[in-house]
């Protein structure tokens, strides 16, 4: 059994993206920018939020995070995505998420110009994945396909479940899934016969929100276990959505919460922000 180390890919993704930022200062003269907007209070989003500001830091890409209160109107936000539009200093923009109720999210991450929209949400660059054509993607999905790419996991002709169909997680990842010649089912709260679903499995991708939903006995013998799900518990401890202990007694390869695809999700936010910044330098050097 191996452990996916997703804290160890991730630094070795942010060490790359710190030379690909020292090259294009020195060869393009660019600068990457990223906007990060923060709508509320949540803990666990200021939280994100700091890591990605930090994360910027230490890579050389300049950031700004914009906090704004829970009480904004949609229009006050709308208003604030179109000057970071406009602003040719800012490369990517993105949304934190969750956003309060009174929030429209498919109207804010459609106010994002589809060449800033380092997240991969809006529907072009939704779209264009799909299409398997070039596009921003989804920083976690992209995250467990490079952990896929770096232990050497072939996908080709592997019957894989997604468990779980958000827009921010479960539909990228079965696309991906799907583009790389997998099998995928795609399961939701309504699926029938879950254990029929993941026992039929190679592979299964868990992003549920529900703590140790995953047990040993709904996985068969050799599987690989992607949990993308974060659940603090009462006793303050992170928790995924699979029974690690349990899971990783069949499990060929696994990833634990903490250090799993949790820390890949940023690594390859910064990734997505260097693109966007070649892309700028494309534009502009036309
Ligand atoms: N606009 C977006 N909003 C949200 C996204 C996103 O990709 N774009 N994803 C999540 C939150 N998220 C980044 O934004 C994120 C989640 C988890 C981690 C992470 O490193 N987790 C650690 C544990 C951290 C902790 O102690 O809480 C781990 O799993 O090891 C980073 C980023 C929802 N919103």
């Amino acid at each position: 059994m191996t452990i996916l180390d997703g804290k160890a890919l991730s630094n070795k993704i942010k060490d790359e993206v710190k030379v690909e930022v020292e090259e294009l200062i020195k060869e393009k003269h660019i600068t990457p920018g990223l906007a990060v907007i923060l709508v509320g209070s949540d803990a666990a989003s200021a939280t994100y939020v700091a890591s990605k500001a930090k994360s910027c830091k230490n890579a050389g890409i300049y950031s700004v995070v914009h906090e704004m209160p829970d009480t904004i109107t949609q229009e006050e936000l709308l208003e604030t995505i179109k000057r970071m539009n406009e602003n040719p200093s800012l490369d990517g923009i993105l949304v934190q998420l969750p956003l309060p109720k009174h929030i429209d999210t498919t109207t804010v991450l459609e106010a994002i110009d589809p060449l800033k929209d380092v997240d991969g949400f809006h529907p072009y660059n939704v779209g264009r994945m799909v299409s398997n054509l070039d596009s921003f993607l989804p920083a976690t999905p992209f995250g467990v396909m490079r952990m896929f790419e770096e232990y050497g996991i072939d996908l080709v002709g592997k019957n894989a479940c997604v468990i779980g169909s958000s827009d921010i997680v479960g539909k990228p990842m079965a696309s991906l899934l799907i583009n790389a010649k997998a099998t995928v089912t795609v399961c939701n709260s309504r699926t029938k016969d879950l254990k029929a679903q993941t026992l039929a499995s190679d592979i299964v991708i868990i992003a549920v929100g529900v703590p140790h939903l995953l047990k040993a006995d709904m996985i068969k013998e050799g599987v690989i276990v992607i949990d993308v799900g974060i659940n603090r518990l009462d006793t303050g401890k992170l928790t995924g959505d699979a029974d690690f202990e349990d899971c990783k007694t069949k499990s060929s390869f696994i990833t634990p919460v903490p250090g799993g695809v949790g820390p890949m999700t940023i690594a390859m936010l910064l990734k997505n922000t260097v693109k966007a910044a070649y892309l700028r330098e494309t534009r502009e050097s036309k």
